[in-house]
């Protein structure tokens, strides 16, 4: 199910389901977005990486029509259905609810279809649990199965793990493969966890603004320029990736990026070995095949 060759194919070249073209947005004063163009194709897994305050979740509002660009335009395809799953729903722990209650709101669902949508969020058995009750991973994936009761034709993931630790994630994450499998839509997901959800994703997106890159995991995960592109702007992510190790990994530098654009320190060490001592392997990062559409 993981395995890079059995995806199901991303429908290349068929109309795009959401096109963002050069789209600027303007929040308090600021343009948190700048000249971003962005496709989502039927069927792919297309992942948007990058430090805080980048922008990705404006861009995943903007590609939902939540956020309006100050310029440029984002159209999507004639009756597309989307499905958002958020990176954390405060419930008042009190409020006694269950979980199939919970995803049938606001509109009225069955006990069919709830279970149904549990099953496919691999939450199966959840039903009567209350929902102040839940694991992290349980509450993520009935906020996933409430996010599959549309069908939605595009699946889209706000950093859906945050709070979970990496086997939650990495669950998670091979779940959301295996509703792709079935249900056949495009996901595009917030993460910081890039080593996680690299094995999950066919497009990397990494913003920072603008698009300083993007690109195919699988093909640029042996490319020299890609391991340059995140300092230890995963925490050390990428480096856990490879092997285990308990060093501690300085959160600073989060948005190291290759892109001169970025205004990035390259300075430190990018060599091909994983060194154990405070210069980092960056491990799998993304193409430079890409177009670069700087604002
Ligand atoms: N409604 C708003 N008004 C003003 N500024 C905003 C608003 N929403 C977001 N911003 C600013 O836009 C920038 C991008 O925010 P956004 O939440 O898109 O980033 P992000 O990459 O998702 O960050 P994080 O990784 O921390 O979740 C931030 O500087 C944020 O403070």
């Amino acid at each position: 199910m993981n395995a890079p060759l059995s995806r199901t194919a991303p429908a290349q070249g068929a109309a795009p389901l959401i096109t963002a073209k050069g789209i600027t947005v303007t929040l308090g004063g600021h343009d948190v977005l700048r000249g971003v163009n962005v496709d989502v194709q039927r069927g792919e897994i297309l992942t948007i990486v990058g430090p805080n305050g980048s922008g990705k979740s404006t861009l995943l509002r903007a590609l939902t029509g939540a956020v309006r660009p100050s310029s440029g335009t984002v159209t999507s395809a004639k009756g597309l259905r989307l499905g958002y799953v958020p990176q954390k729903l405060a419930i008042d722990a009190a409020l006694p609810i269950t979980a199939a209650r919970f995803i049938g709101l606001p509109g009225r669902v069955s006990r069919d279809e709830a279970t149904k949508a549990l099953a496919r969020a691999g939450a199966s058995g959840l039903e009567n649990r209350q929902m102040g009750d839940m694991s992290g991973g349980q509450f993520q994936r009935v906020l996933l199965a409430r996010a599959l009761l549309t069908k939605p034709d595009v699946l889209l993931l706000d950093e859906a793990t945050q709070g979970l630790d990496q086997p939650g994630s990495a669950a998670f994450y091979r779940q959301i493969e295996e509703v792709r499998e079935t249900l056949g839509c495009a996901i595009v997901m917030v993460s910081h966890e890039l080593h996680v959800v690299m094995a999950a994703s066919d497009r990397v997106i990494c913003l920072n603004g603008h698009i300083c890159c993007e690109g195919h995991p699988e093909t640029v995960a042996s490319a020299p320029e890609y391991r340059a592109l995140f300092g230890t702007g995963t925490m050390g992510a990428l480096a856990l990736y490879r092997h285990e190790h308990n060093h501690s990994h300085d959160p600073a530098g989060a948005d190291a990026c290759q892109d001169p654009a970025c205004g990035h320190d390259h300075s430190h060490d990018h060599g091909p070995a994983h060194d154990h001592g405070p210069a980092h392997d960056h491990g799998p990062a993304h193409d430079h095949d890409h177009d670069h559409t700087h604002g």
